[in-house]
């Protein structure tokens, strides 16, 4: 669903902020990606979702060329970033039919997925309100609303979970899950190991733009925890 073959990225100050980075994102899989601060996570998300050129290597979705098509890639793909920046001046439902209406949803199926996702998620008595009266974690949730409500193949979050309350994070999960088991994918970079761990199937762990490893997250642990893993791989030298 998601192939990404020796991508690298160079901002204009010079810096690298991936390298010669490979990774292969398969239909069921919910795929984590983990590193330290600065590691080249954002970047390769948003080189990915069409948002930064890069230098080297390609992106295919569903086998469709992120360069080249753009534009049918974005059909496939929902994505959530850190901090989601919303239109202010839109009421929440608003937002959500002028998403709808981009990935032209019918009718039935918006007012059911608006309905559904909304009462989830307990954003529904506030969809009348402006966007710029909500808090963060309301602005998180809208965001995780409007791409849940087109059923993307492919999506793709950057700290999912930062921000939210308990109770929209383990939602947040049991979607996700969902998703994957009727056939979509997911790739989201997280802080939180332990979620990681538990929701992950696959595991991807950068360092300073590197792939220093990848697979199953069974394999990539052994019989180690993740954290302890993670931090033997970013600790050492070698890499
Ligand atoms: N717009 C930019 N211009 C120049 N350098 C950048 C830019 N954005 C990011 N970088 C650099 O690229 C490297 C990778 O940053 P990136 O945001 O991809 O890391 P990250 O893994 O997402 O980090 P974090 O966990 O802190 O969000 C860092 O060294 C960062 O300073």
């Amino acid at each position: 669903m998601l192939k990404i073959n020796n991508l690298s990225k160079t901002y204009k100050g010079g810096k690298k902020a991936v390298d010669n980075l490979s990774l292969n994102i398969e239909r069921g899989d919910i795929y984590g990606f983990i590193g330290h601060n600065g590691a080249g996570k954002t970047t390769t998300i948003k080189c990915v979702t069409g948002i930064l050129d890069f230098d080297e290597g390609d992106i295919f979705i569903d086998g469709i060329s992120i360069r080249e098509n753009p534009i049918e890639c974005k059909k496939l793909l929902a994505y959530i970033p850190d901090n989601p920046d919303l239109y202010e001046s839109m009421t929440g439902i608003q937002y959500l039919n002028f998403i709808s209406d981009i990935f032209r949803i019918s009718k039935a199926d918006r007012e059911r997925n608006i309905e559904k996702f909304s009462n989830s998620f307990e954003l529904t008595k506030n969809l009348g309100d402006l966007i710029s009266s909500y808090s963060h974690g309301m602005k998180q949730k809208l965001a995780i609303i409007s791409a849940l409500i087109h059923e993307p193949k492919l999506l793709i979050l950057d700290e999912p979970f930062v921000g939210l309350d308990p109770k929209a994070a383990h939602i947040l999960k049991e979607y996700m899950k969902e998703m994957c088991q009727k056939g979509s994918a997911i790739f989201f970079s997280t802080h939180v190991l332990e979620v990681a761990e538990k929701l992950c199937n696959k595991i991807a762990i950068i360092k300073d733009g590197k792939l220093i490893a990848s697979g199953e997250t069974q394999k990539v642990k052994g019989d180690s925890s993740l954290e302890r893993v993670f931090l033997e791989v970013t600790d050492n030298e070698q890499y």
